[in-house]
Formats: C-alpha cells, structure tokens, sequence
C-alpha cells in the first residue's frame, strides 16, 4: 500500500511563504508527476513529502498515518535525486544495500534484495565498480536500485534525469516506466520535461507560485485545461494566445494549439510575416509574426517551405479552440 494525501500544506522560508495551501491525493501504484515553473515550489514539496523539511502547517499522510513527525528514514518512502548522491568510497552492490543495512536487516536478505534490484534495472556487471567508474546513467540506475532495495511504500523522484544526455534520458524514462508497471508502486516524479510529463504521468499536477492550479491526466489537462496558465504550460510548442475581439468573438482570448493553425500564402483570418521556420525531421514549426496576436506559432507534419519575410495567412480551426475569459478563466461552452 502506498496512498500519500497532502492536506492543507503549507511551507514559510522566514518571512516568505512558498507553499500556500496544498491538498492532494496520490492513489495507491499511481504515478503522479509535479510541473511547474521555476520555483515554484515543486522540490520543496517533495522534500516536505520525503521528511528533508518541516511542514509549516497542514497534514501529511501515508496510507492514513500522519507522517509530518517522522524521521526521514522511518518513513518507508525512497528519493531518487538528480544528483545521485552514492557513496564515492562503497562499491554499486554495497551503495544498494546500504540503506537495508543501516536498517539492520540480515545480510542473507539484503543480498537477495540487492540481486533482485540489480537484474531489473541491467546491473549485474557493474556491482563490484565504485561510482566514479560508472558513466552518469550508470549511476542513476543505481540510484534507482538503492531506492527499490527497501521496498517502499512511495518513491519520489527529484528530476532524476536532468544530467544525463539525451538518448540516455530517453532510455532511462523507458526503464522508469517499466519499473513503475513491474513494481506497482506509488511514485512522485518532478520533472521541467514535457515529454516525461505527459508519457510517465497517470495524474499531473500543475503548480504554480505554491499553489496546485489543476490536476487530472495528462491528456486531459492538454485537452481541456481550466485556465491560460494550464492551457500554457502543458504542450510544446506552446499555445497560440489570441485577442478574440480582433476575430469578432466575444471571449477575451482565444487559445489554439500551433497544430490547428491552417497556414496559406493567399488567404486566412489573421495575415503576418514569417519570422522562423524550423524543420525538425517529422515536422516544421513556422513562427509568424501579426500585428494584433504577437508571434504566433504553426505546426504542420512533414517539411513545409514558406519564406521567412513573406507574408501569409493564419485561419485558427474554431472547432478546436480554447475561450478564456479576462482572468484566464476557461469559458466551457
Ligand atoms: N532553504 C530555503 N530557504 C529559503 N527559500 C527557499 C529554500 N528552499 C527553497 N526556497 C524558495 O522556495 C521557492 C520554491 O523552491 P523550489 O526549489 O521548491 O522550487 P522548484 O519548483 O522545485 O524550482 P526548480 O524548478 O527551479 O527546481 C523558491 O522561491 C525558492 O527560492
């Protein structure tokens, strides 16, 4: 079991408070994901959840338990930090069985607990290496397997894959996906990437400035967002924002998705000129400047040619678009 529920939740650094009133449920085996802007708020959070910091004010609790009192390691809950944090000097094997040992579990048991964690996250090889012999993604999957050794009863992940390069994140997202469906654990990951947001996610939880702006799946918060904020900050490339008055719509502001914008160099609802173009294989972004919306962006799939200074027209799909109101409210129709 591995139910987490935030209730009221509160963080104040001195006189400055970071985290404004969070409530929040995390089912048992969800995989729950934190986004947000920078600062606000999403690794203190974590840290509070995991025991790193006081709670202010508020409960939080482990499958009903409240746990804001309990030391860090009596909490049955495991981190996994960008930064790894293993010890320069223990071997992988005895890295992973560190935090059993401390425990005092007998050594029979922490070596099939290490064997185990080893065979699903590919170890095997490394055990006897020490980190520094290790490449960065080597290391975070031990860091990985430290955190499963103990069985759990959440993980919490703190942008785990922010050091390592590209094609590793991608392998490494894959693997913690896997782990997720093979282990059936409750997981909290905090994350600045779209991609793992949206493909790890059961639930998201957009934060902003201390507060939880909106929860839901990942495809619902991208196809029906509650605010501008939301309908902003989930999808990449952004959101087009548009003044619904210069279309003749009574809304405030108009929001599209660059993939339903039609472009033509003759005509449409909005005219402006190319600024950019990018072409990244499997589609071309075009960015286009207008005199009443700023830049706007285009997505089309394939390699699409429009000269960058030449003018052309932008017809918003009115089927597919977002109304919000003056504060950034969505209006649902
Ligand atoms: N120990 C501290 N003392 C004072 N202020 C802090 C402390 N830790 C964090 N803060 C402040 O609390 C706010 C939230 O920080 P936090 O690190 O949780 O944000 P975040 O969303 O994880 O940011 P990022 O995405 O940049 O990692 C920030 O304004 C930060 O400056």
């Amino acid at each position: 079991m591995g139910t987490l529920s935030l209730s009221n939740v509160t963080k104040t650094f001195g006189k400055v408070e970071v985290i404004k009133g969070v409530d929040l449920t995390v089912d048992d085996g969800e995989f729950c994901v934190f986004v947000g802007p920078s600062g606000c708020g999403k690794s203190t959070l974590l840290r509070m959840i995991a025991g790193l910091e006081d709670v202010t004010s508020g409960d939080v609790r482990l499958d009903g338990d409240r746990i804001n009192d309990l030391a860090p390691a009596k909490r049955e809950i495991a981190m996994v930090f960008q930064t790894y944090a293993l010890y320069p000097h223990l071997s992988v094997r005895d890295n992973m069985g560190l935090g059993l040992k401390q425990l005092g579990t007998p050594k029979a048991q922490i070596t099939a607990a290490v064997e185990k964690a080893a065979t699903m996250l590919a170890l095997e090889p490394l055990m006897d290496r020490r980190p520094s012999e290790m490449s960065g993604g080597q290391r975070q999957r031990v860091a990985i397997g430290r955190a499963i050794v103990r069985t759990p009863k959440l993980f919490l992940f703190d942008e785990p894959l922010s050091n390592l390069d590209a094609a590793l994140r991608v392998a490494t997202r894959i693997e913690i996906a896997r782990l997720h469906r093979e282990l059936d654990a409750t997981m909290i990951y905090v994350t600045h990437d779209q991609v793992e947001a949206m493909t790890l996610a059961d639930k998201i939880v957009v934060l902003r400035a201390g507060l939880v702006e909106q929860v839901g799946r990942p495809m619902d918060l991208y196809n029906d967002p509650d605010n501008t904020f939301v309908a902003g900050f989930i999808g990449s490339p952004q959101m087009n924002f548009l003044k619904s008055a210069s279309l003749g719509l009574s809304s405030d502001t108009l929001g599209i998705r660059p993939e339903h914008v039609a472009i033509s160099a003759s005509q449409g609802d909005i005219e402006g000129r190319v600024s950019h173009l990018e072409k990244l294989g499997g589609e071309t972004l075009t960015y286009v400047r207008t005199e009443a919306h700023g830049l706007l962006t285009v997505r089309q799939f394939g390699e699409h040619d429009h000269q960058v200074d030449g003018t052309v027209w932008l017809t918003p799909d009115q089927a597919r678009a977002f109304h919000f109101d003056a504060d950034g409210q969505r209006l649902r129709r």
